[in-house]
């Protein structure tokens, strides 16, 4: 990926950026040196922008596309097993092997696997424990993956700690011989919170070599941010949202590096029968291709949105911002911040307000796809916490996030300031308008709250 995006402290020193990959091309003359975000595995040649759209092997007829194998069942050359290697979808498929190939060299992994949905590929990992283990997470994470450690913890025996793993210390202080995964998301959905995945998988490989540390990578994909190249044993994430970018599929990917843990994975994906269908995997594949330009303009577009919103006085969490308690950490491990945002405005029907006032934003949940989506995670992604336990948490209940897509920008802030304006969500004064309860003019909008209507704002300094 280019380091175009990245801030200037960061530039070609995230995870490795900057590292040449390749030194000679073809003919053994010198290559200048290709960003490539991790030390190779699995035959990686290119750049990552590059390794996205590059795809090798195909079909007989050197489709450029891979065929979608939409069979079932195969035919075998023996009743004992001819030892073909498809003989059955569920089990294994052409369109699917070629997607893992696929992912497992954009992950820099051993292997990865496919599954019909994100929180699939959690609870297929969540099968390697047994009653009366204990797995250690953090406090701030999708609503999904509270909801399934909930009934695993009422159901199935696993003791669940949920703690701040914004905080190392806080991870050595409860880990334990009884440990037997770590379950990490970073940055966190919605709050934005940044996790030191080395500190924490050090410090639990030392206390347990064998525990697991997971990392759901949902938020960046692989493009941003590789962990198992930062000391995760597993990596997975919701395909559904950057990978496949359209919101036209439910994904889940799985990636390793040991092969028995793969082995152990694979097993349950065929014994339970969530592997990703064919029609799927292609899809899946198709989508990943576009990646690095989607994320480059979504990042592009996100910052535009997050500078503004900080600069009209709104508390804005996004990692991209030098505001971010944790920008420096996130940087250190990351090489982008992501489209999504959250911001507060001290109101719960302010919040509601402004999302019901926006045009352009559709209110939906889920998150990196091409089009911009505005949602009050505490009423929709993360509704399947209770209401104390968002409290207890401190999850603001006036929290709106924003997941930005590749629309243009100019046209998203507009409709945004628009919805602000309408929902009373700022104090217009006669040469701007500011978050409600902030004091001094920090950014400059021309508005005319009789039509509702706020027009093109002037840029700050910042902007
Ligand atoms: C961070 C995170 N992890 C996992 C998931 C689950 O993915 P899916 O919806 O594909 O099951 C989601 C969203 O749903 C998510 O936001
Ligand atoms: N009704 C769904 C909500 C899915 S939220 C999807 C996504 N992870 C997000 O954060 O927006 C459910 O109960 O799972």
């Amino acid at each position: 990926m280019s380091d175009s995006l990245l801030p200037e402290s960061s530039k070609g020193k995230a995870n490795g950026v900057g590292k040449a990959l390749r030194t000679k091309d073809i003919d053994g003359h010198d290559l200048p040196p290709s960003p490539a975000p991790s030390t190779p595995r699995n035959g990686r040649k290119y750049a990552l922008m590059t390794e996205l759209v590059y795809t090798e092997g195909s079909d007989q007829y050197n489709a450029s596309s891979v065929p979608i194998y939409q069979s079932a069942t195969f035919k075998q050359n023996s009743a004992t097993g001819g030892g073909e290697e498809y003989d059955y979808t569920r089990s294994g498929n052409p369109t699917r092997t070629h997607l893992e190939r696929h992912l497992a060299k954009i992950m820099n992994a051993n292997r990865a696997l496919v599954v019909s949905s994100g929180m699939g590929a959690l609870d297929v990992i969540t099968r390697l424990l047994r009653s009366g283990d204990e797995v250690i997470t953090g406090d701030d994470l999708y609503g999904g993956t509270n909801r399934l450690l909930k009934y695993l913890s009422a159901h199935g025996g696993i003791i669940v700690h949920h703690v701040d793993t914004t905080d190392p210390e806080t991870v050595r202080k409860i880990v334990s011989s009884k440990t037997t995964m770590v379950l990490l998301e970073t940055p966190t959905n919605p709050l934005i919170k940044i996790v030191d995945i080395p500190s924490i998988a050090s410090i639990v490989h030392a206390a347990n070599p064998s525990a697991i540390v997971a990392v759901d990578n949902t938020m960046l994909s692989p493009l941003l941010q590789n962990p198992l190249d930062l000391g995760a044993d597993i990596v997975y994430e919701s395909g559904t949202k950057y990978l496949s970018g359209h919101h036209d599929l439910m994904a889940g990917v799985i990636a390793i590096n040991d092969p028995a843990l793969g082995e152990k994975l694979y097993f349950t994906i065929n014994a339970s029968g969530c592997g990703l269908s064919p029609f799927d995997s292609w899809l899946l594949l198709r989508g990943i291709k576009t990646l690095g330009v989607r994320m480059e303009k979504q990042q592009a577009n996100a910052m535009r949105i997050a500078t503004f919103l900080e600069s009209h006085g709104f508390k804005v969490r996004y990692p991209g911002l030098k505001s971010h308690p944790q920008y420096d950490l996130h940087w250190s491990m990351a090489r982008g911040a992501g489209a999504v945002l959250s911001f507060e405005t001290g109101d719960v029907n302010v919040s509601e307000r402004i999302v019901e006032s926006a045009r352009l934003w559709a209110i939906s949940v889920s998150f990196g796809c091409v089009n911009s989506l505005i949602s009050m995670p505490c009423r929709m992604s993360h509704a399947s916490i209770d209401a104390k336990t968002r409290a207890e948490r401190n999850m603001p209940e006036d929290i709106i996030r924003l997941c930005v897509g590749i629309e243009d920008p100019e046209d998203l802030v507009d409709d945004l300031s628009r919805a602000l304006v309408q929902a009373g969500a700022v104090n217009i004064t006669s040469d701007g308008f500011l978050a409600l309860g902030v004091g001094s003019s920090l950014g400059k909008a021309e508005a005319s709250s009789e039509e509702g209507e706020c027009s093109k704002i002037a840029p700050t300094p910042e902007e």
